[in-house]
């Protein structure tokens, strides 16, 4: 038993909905408000780990959704945190292996548990993970557009705030074209494609277009759970295939290396199921020589935080998707709000995640809450 184990005291689930600046549209659909958990763990030492759920309300990105989220986090997975004391915050992902799949609602937990474990040890959260960066580079995601010119627009505004890359969504009738109006006009950017599985492999000659447009990726062409078209598709094409929806654990990242499906990895943590997870694919990707960015599920403050400190791990090579909070939020729940100045965040060194949570603001978008006490 370690000298100071976390002994849990009690779990807040706030349960939030925040609308969105501009709505946001991906080959799936196009929403504007977003549901989520915020995770407030308080131990018995009256420290407090702060952790936040990823899942959308519909099952449009994985199977996961806020219900289930609040159903895993209160029936199965918080009884086993409570259970007896962690010595240290890698247990609790072995401690859930005995529930199947549920990453979102795991890592929302396991980042409180780390928040907590980083607040009791004095050390910001990217150190107690590894991290050897004080500062990081941030690209921005950019939702389909209602025309090209407005595209132009929206990628002209953000190269001129300094972000390091532009990611474009496209979908079939949005994609090549387009991708080339934004060369044509931004002939030196670092320009990235995301496709949501929007494609499948009778598209090869279609997306071996791509190939001339000097991108730095194509994400997730093929289907949200392929590694094996995937395969054959990076085979045919020169665009490094970068996988997200396909990667849910360590073992999807290490088989999809082994077959080639894929040359870069798009790191999500609350998709592979917490920072635990995430650290042993950077590592695993390390070891390949595999590049690996951060991306974002539009979060609010407190998983913006998380995801900041995992990208100051040296693995991560790639502007990822960790916007500024204005990008998304008139108000966000965090003070300081994360701020990006020529595309580069500086990476909190206060204990935890390194930014207080905004009690007032929190309130005001709180539309439920559940308490779970350790008796
Ligand atoms: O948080 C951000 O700004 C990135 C948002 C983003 O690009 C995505 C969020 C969720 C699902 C997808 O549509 C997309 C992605 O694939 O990364
Ligand atoms: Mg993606």
């Amino acid at each position: 038993m370690s000298a100071n184990p976390i002994t849990i005291d009690k779990i807040i689930l706030h349960k939030l909905v925040m609308s969105l600046k501009d709505p946001f549209e991906t080959s799936f659909g196009t929403f504007q408000d977003k549901e989520f958990f915020i995770v407030e763990m308080i131990d018995k030492d009256g420290f407090t780990g702060f952790g936040e759920s990823v899942a959308f309300s519909s099952p449009w990105y994985t199977e996961e959704t806020v219900k289930t989220n609040e159903h895993m986090m209160v029936d199965f997975l918080i009884p086993l945190l409570l259970k007896e004391p962690i010595e240290h915050p890698d247990e609790v992902s072995k401690r859930f292996q005995i529930i199947r799949r549920n990453p979102m609602a795991k890592s929302a937990l396991e980042g409180a548990v780390w928040d907590l474990y980083a607040k009791r040890k004095g050390w910001s959260l990217a150190k107690v993970l590894g991290g050897t960066r004080s500062q990081i580079d941030v690209g921005i995601s950019i939702g389909i557009q209602p025309s090209v010119r407005s595209l132009l627009q929206v990628v002209e505004r953000y190269v001129l705030e300094g972000y390091k890359r532009m990611k474009i969504k496209i979908k079939p009738g949005w994609d090549v074209e387009v991708l080339k109006e934004v060369r044509r006009e931004f002939p030196t950017i670092q320009l990235m494609a995301d496709a949501n599985s929007a494609y499948t492999l009778e598209d090869i000659h279609h997306l071996k277009k791509l190939d001339d447009l000097n991108l730095m990726m194509i994400e997730q062409p093929l289907g949200h759970d392929d590694i094996v078209d995937h395969a054959k598709l990076q085979a045919a094409i020169e665009t490094p295939i970068c996988l997200d929806e396909s990667i849910n654990s360590f073992d999807d990242a290490r088989r999809a290396i082994e077959l080639g499906s894929c040359k870069i990895i798009n790191v999500k943590i609350g998709r592979v199921g917490g920072l635990t997870e995430s650290k042993k694919i950077h590592d695993y990707c390390k070891l390949q020589g595999v590049d690996v960015w951060c991306g974002g599920m539009l979060e609010a403050g407190v998983g913006r935080a998380h995801n900041i400190a995992l990208t100051s791990l040296d693995q991560f090579t790639l502007p990822g998707d960790t916007a500024a909070s204005e990008r998304y939020w008139d108000q966000d729940i965090i003070e300081p709000a994360v701020t990006v100045e020529n595309g580069i965040i500086h990476v909190p060194e206060k204990p935890g995640i390194g930014y207080e949570v905004n009690r007032k603001v929190l309130e005001s978008f709180r539309v439920d809450k559940i308490t779970v006490s350790n008796e």
